[in-house]
């Protein structure tokens, strides 16, 4: 007697499975290299055995980007791969006159999509969603298109542009440092994961040059501030200020050196992104001058007295 499975017999469903597991060898022993597929579309059958067999192979040659159709798959490397987001590889990208055709990267996204802006009589708003679990490398793949776009699509056409374009670069790229202070924390799973979600909105003029940016922002955890999941960490910005305030600062903020809070737990790991310096710079080049910057850091540590009260003592 036949069984029935979801409404196939046994012996079919049995046939097929043997006829996918056949289609699978012939496609994993065939004549091109797995790492070579640079186009998931290719992969036949799409299985998720196929699809991560092909992903993986390119990522033990270090290639980090296949296209899926028209969608951009990336893989984060988990480190600095030299060349790979240099500005001769920007340039090389913004170059070709058929950048689909050069390897998959995140540059033939940024160049098609400014291409679509150009090449269309009236032109029409090009959106891009980067998506990806925590830690996929979201924060980093918009960094990196940012930075793309403050080199293409700010060339001058005079020297007073020439200083124009430059701020406008500066201030786009110190955006970063400074949402990343005051929204990103330390997670289990990512030192310096994004606690809210961004809308980025790069202005270009009629000349394809970019005159500005508007970032909105949404949905900041704002619970993180009195209540963190063990292992984890208060906002960057509380830790910088604790660790990178002068001594002519700690006396105007009542900050001794080496006090510690309750609710900013794990004082003691060393993150790179812990460097008070770097968000001053930055808010300073987005023109939030030093008397402002220090009413917003006064602030916070008020903030830090108020909420973590009595819980303070100095580190021996
Ligand atoms: N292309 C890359 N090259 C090298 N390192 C990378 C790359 N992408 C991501 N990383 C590394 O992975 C870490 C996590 O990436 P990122 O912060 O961009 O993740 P995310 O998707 O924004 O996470 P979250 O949703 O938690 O904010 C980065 O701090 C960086 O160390």
């Amino acid at each position: 007697m036949l069984q029935q499975v979801n409404g196939h017999s046994s012996s079919s469903h049995d046939q097929s499975r043997v006829s996918l597991r056949e289609d699978l060898q012939e496609f994993l022993s065939g004549a091109a290299p797995l790492h070579q597929l640079d186009d998931l579309t290719k992969v036949n059958p799409v299985t998720l055995e196929t699809v991560l067999r092909c992903l993986q192979a390119r990522y033990m040659v270090d290639t980090f980007y296949t296209n899926a159709g028209c969608t951009l798959v990336a893989l984060n490397p988990f480190k600095p791969v030299p060349g790979l987001y240099s500005p001769e590889l920007m340039r090389e990208y913004h170059a070709s006159s058929q950048p689909q055709k050069l390897k998959p990267h995140i540059f033939t996204v940024g160049e098609q999509t400014y291409r679509n802006v150009k090449s269309l009589i009236e032109p029409v708003n090009q959106s891009i969603v980067v998506s990806g679990e925590s830690g996929a490398g979201k924060t980093w793949t918009s960094r990196c298109l940012m930075k793309f776009y403050a080199v293409v699509a700010t060339s001058p056409t005079s020297w007073e542009n020439h200083k124009m374009a430059e701020r406008i670069e500066q201030r786009i790229l110190n955006s970063n440092p400074v949402m990343e202070a005051f929204g990103n924390a330390c997670t289990l799973r990512n030192n310096n994961s994004s606690r809210f979600g961004k809308f980025i909105q790069l202005q270009l003029n009629r000349a394809q040059q970019m005159t500005g940016a508007a970032v909105q922002t949404y949905l900041l955890e704002k619970t993180r501030v009195a209540c963190q999941a063990s292992s984890e960490r208060n906002f960057h910005i509380f830790y910088q200020i604790c660790k990178g305030a002068s001594e002519e600062e700690r006396v105007q903020w009542h900050l001794p050196k080496g006090s510690i809070f309750s609710w900013l737990p794990n004082p003691e790991r060393t993150l790179e992104e812990d460097c008070f310096e770097v968000t001053r710079e930055a808010m300073l080049h987005l023109s939030i001058d030093t008397p402002t910057q220090n009413n917003i850091f006064k602030v916070r540590r008020r903030a830090m007295l108020l909420i973590g009260r009595g819980a303070r003592q100095p580190l021996s």
